[in-house]
């Protein structure tokens, strides 16, 4: 199924906008997860985000693994592509974008695609549109998967490039209007905007209509939720994939890691419900 569509039933028959994010650190797990050998971390991290993913499931509009935290160990590669086919076997309903940021030359970029879709079977992947057309055009072709850009992001620095004025404008608003209007030809293209900046967050649910939005930033982050459904949600109510990795993930660091993250999720997903 097309990642748009996938991503609309699943808003629709589990009434839920939270994404999980899933950025395993074996520093912060549960003692029953130490390795003891530095092949073992690999195994860890898989089997740590296989409980996550299957105590929040229920409550998950997507799940959003960010690559840099498995390739960053040895075997952390397999072990990403064993949990995003576990994640497609147990729980097809729920999409899984690959958080990787890519962007690179047309040829470079083609051979990221492959390994997004292909090499991870992921639904859709978040793109940095830094490079321009060209270098989102691998993802754009694949039109039955998600391509999610960044526009405006979470972090204190993206005032630094994304708000400068360009022709009157500022940059985030620039991107916001191409991909909506130039990209989104095949309707694959979503943002990423940051849940820490509500206003811009609601300036760029003016350009883009009903577009998906991944809003990265409520808790660890200091976002906050009512904000961000009061300025981000499209007019149906839904149109927001709205991330938390850290206040899941990590949500009690001892034996019962999975309830808790369950826990947190449930009431996340609640709290988001109770504004839209
Ligand atoms: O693309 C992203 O997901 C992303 C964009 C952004 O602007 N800010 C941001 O925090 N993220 C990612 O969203 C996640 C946020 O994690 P928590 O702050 O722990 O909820 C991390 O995986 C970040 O890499």
């Amino acid at each position: 199924m097309r990642f748009a569509d996938k991503l609309r039933a699943r808003w629709d028959e589990a009434d839920t906008l939270l994404c999980v994010g899933l950025d395993p650190d074996p520093a912060k797990f549960p003692e029953a997860f130490a390795a003891s050998e530095p092949d073992d971390t690999a195994d860890a991290l898989f089997a740590f985000c296989r409980d996550i993913v299957d105590a929040t499931a229920a409550y998950a509009c997507a799940f959003k693994p960010q690559i840099a935290y498995f390739s960053a160990h040895n075997g952390g590669e397999a072990a990403l592509q064993r949990l995003i086919a576990h994640i497609n076997g147990a729980h097809p309903d729920v999409p899984v974008i690959l958080d990787a940021k890519r962007g690179d030359i047309g040829s470079t970029a083609s051979q990221y695609a492959i390994e997004a879709f292909d090499r991870y079977g992921a639904d859709a992947v978040t793109l940095n549109p830094y490079m321009g057309r060209d270098s989102a055009e691998p993802f754009l072709q694949r039109n039955d998967r998600g391509c999610i850009f960044l526009c405006h992001t979470s972090n204190p620095g993206a005032r630094d490039f994304q708000e400068l004025q360009v022709d009157g404008v500022p940059l985030y608003q620039r991107i916001a209007r191409t991909i909506a209007a130039d990209w989104n030809t095949d309707g694959n293209c979503a943002l990423v905007v940051g849940a820490t900046y509500p206003g811009e967050l609601k300036v760029i649910r003016g350009i883009v209509g009903d577009m998906p939005l991944l809003i990265p930033g409520v808790g660890a982050q200091g976002g906050d939720v009512e904000a961000v459904v009061r300025n981000g949600a499209a007019a149906d109510g839904a149109g927001l994939m709205i991330n938390s990795s850290r206040g899941i993930l990590y949500a009690s660091p001892g034996a019962g890691y999975a309830e808790a993250a369950a826990d947190a999720a449930r009431s996340l997903r609640d709290a988001i419900n109770r504004f839209r």
